[in-house]
């Protein structure tokens, strides 16, 4: 183990080879033969070894003093682990073929394209990182595209601003690293398709999402590419790959927790660095993108307004995650069902967008352990355990975001109580305007009205007012997805479907004492938040009002 002091010096040494190394190219290797110049398929195949946690990520708490410091020590990383991602031994696993085709055209003029969509950044990103090692091994070009379209599902603008700020920061960092950024507005469907027979690309590699609608967008286009391109998929978002962590819809954090937890090992390992493509013709040819016009194009939501505490970009989300770590993490483990305490990590919309991979959060967290050992576990089990399991029911269940898809249970205790009376029973327009009996509730909602944001522990009480307020479940499902998504900030998010189904239809809950109403499914109170944390203190910040019955 180093010690503080030699852990600057040490990495420092090792980032110096490596950026020697880098600025050389990329290693020389052996002349290609039939089998180097590989495919796809037989890549993801490959036996690879199990990468490994580089030795740095083992340090215990790092030495950064302030933002700077914290940037460069995330660059030492990278650089420390390999010196790009040829010399990394990349998890195959984390790879799957779409395509019936796995043969890459090696003369494809175009080399290989990410096609970028859930993860929007370039550094810690393992679909660029597999993208560019294979247009390393075929010695191609490489280039990344994002498929703009005008309007997605209720986003706001509140979100695209979000979204296509951190945006502008990937095409940036893409021209430093001679990478081509394309931006293309309309649906990938048509957009892809037309640009991989215009630039006469040789393969396409995207990300990962287990919603609804960016698995179609991914059928779709794997229809629509030329079959001899092949399409394959790497699951960038998930510290254990989706399809590695479980086959099967699990029933609860306890069911799937070993299974994530034992592949840890294997899997939450440091990054080996995205680098300057040495390959094709790089930027020179290459506009820079139009965002005035990106901007224009779009018919979304203008009416809810940007937020002010969240800057966009990986930048951002590193800023985000530096205070996280130097200031609040401490009181992560006693505070986090406060909603007055600032013992989040507010990572959430950062993550949502991919400006910042969960895996770096945990790796940055894990190296406070020695001094924050709870918080630290704890920050785990969200960031890693609750989160993978989000995305492992919206996969599992097509139903995810409706009461068919909850279990047979609560269903059936959801069913039961249907006919029992609400008093009051509100409509939407009085929840949007926080004009419940409730001053808790009413602050909550407009906190998120307002911040694009509300505390974890609070929204699983407003979800479950909701479930008391209106007229159905179904109903009450339907208003919790709709203000959630429309308002917060990482809405549409599995994490949200899961929340609000747990909320609301006890998914990954088991059955309480049965109530009027809620049935079995788990009941929270007024009198239950007053006993957690200072109410008064809340509603006095945001001023939520007690409206009439
Ligand atoms: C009704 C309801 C709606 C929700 N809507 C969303 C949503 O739209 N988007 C969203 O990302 N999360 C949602 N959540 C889950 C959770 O409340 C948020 O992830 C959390 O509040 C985000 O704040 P943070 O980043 O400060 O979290 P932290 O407590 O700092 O946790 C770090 C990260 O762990 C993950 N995480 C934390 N809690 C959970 C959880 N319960 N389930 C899954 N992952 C979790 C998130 O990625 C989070 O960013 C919802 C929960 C409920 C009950």
């Amino acid at each position: 183990m180093f010690t503080k002091a030699s852990y600057w010096r040490e990495s420092f040494k090792i980032a110096m080879k490596r950026t020697k190394a880098q600025k050389a190219g990329p290693s020389k290797k052996a002349p290609k033969s039939e089998e180097s110049r590989s495919k796809p398929k037989s890549d993801a195949e490959s036996n690879d070894e199990e990468a490994s946690t580089s030795k740095t990520s083992l340090v215990s708490k790092p030495d950064y003093q302030n933002f700077e410091q914290f940037l460069t020590h995330l660059e030492h990383q990278r650089i420390c682990t390999a010196a790009n991602i040829q010399e990394f031994p990349f998890k195959k696993k984390r790879v799957r073929v779409l395509s019936k085709s796995d043969d890459v055209k090696e003369s494809s003029l175009g080399g290989v394209v990410y096609w970028m969509s859930r993860d929007g950044r370039v550094q810690d990103n393992w679909a660029l990182l597999f993208a560019q090692r294979l247009a390393f091994k075929l010695e191609l070009p490489l280039s990344v595209v994002f498929c703009l379209v005008p309007k997605f599902l209720n986003a706001t603008i509140r979100h695209y601003k979000f979204m296509m700020g951190g945006l502008q920061e990937v095409e940036q960092q893409c021209r430093a690293l001679d990478i081509p950024f394309h931006l293309l507005m309309g649906p990938a469907v048509e957009k892809l398709p037309e640009f991989v027979k215009s630039k006469d690309i040789g393969a396409v590699v995207c990300d990962f999402a287990p919603l609804r609608l960016p698995r179609q967008w991914v059928e779709d286009v794997g229809k629509a590419l030329p079959k001899s391109v092949p399409l394959v998929q790497v699951d960038a978002h998930n510290v254990v790959p989706l399809w590695v962590a479980s086959d099967k819809q699990e029933y609860a954090a306890r069911t799937i927790r070993n299974k994530i937890n034992s592949k840890l090992g294997e899997f939450l390992s440091e990054f080996p660095p995205v680098v300057r493509h040495p390959y094709g013709t790089g930027c020179k040819n290459v506009n820079v993108v139009d965002w005035s016009a990106a901007y224009a194009s779009l018919q979304c939501d203008m009416e809810v307004g940007e937020v002010q505490w969240a800057t966009p970009g990986y930048k951002g989300a590193c800023q985000q995650l530096y205070e996280f770590c130097s200031r609040r993490l401490r009181h992560f483990n006693d505070k986090r069902n406060d909603p007055t305490a600032d013992a989040l990590s507010g990572l959430s919309p950062w993550l949502h967008f991919g400006h910042i991979s969960a895996q770096r959060c945990a790796l940055e967290v894990q190296r406070f352990r020695g001094q924050h050992k709870a918080s630290a576990d704890a920050f785990c089990e969200e960031a890693i355990v609750r989160r993978e399991l989000a995305d492992n029911f919206c996969f599992y269940n097509e139903h995810y975001d409706s009461l068919k898809g909850l279990s047979t249970w609560a269903y059936q205790t959801l069913d039961a109580h249907r006919k029992d009376k609400r008093d009051p029973c509100y409509s939407l327009e009085e929840l949007e305007k926080s004009l419940t009996y409730d001053d808790l509730w009413n602050s909550a909602q407009l906190q998120l009205v307002r911040e694009g944001k509300m505390h974890g522990f609070l929204r699983m009480y407003w979800a479950k007012k909701i479930l008391e307020w209106t007229a159905t479940p179904e109903r009450a499902l339907e208003y919790a997805i709709l203000l959630n998504d429309k308002y917060s900030l990482d809405g549409r998010d599995p994490n949200g479907y899961v929340g609000c189904m747990w909320s609301i239809g006890g998914v990954h809950d088991m059955g309480w004492k049965e109530r009027a109403i809620f049935g079995k499914v788990r009941y929270m109170n007024y009198q239950g938040c007053r006993r957690k944390f200072d109410v008064n203190a809340f509603v006095m910040r945001y001023g939520g009002k007690v409206h009439k019955k």
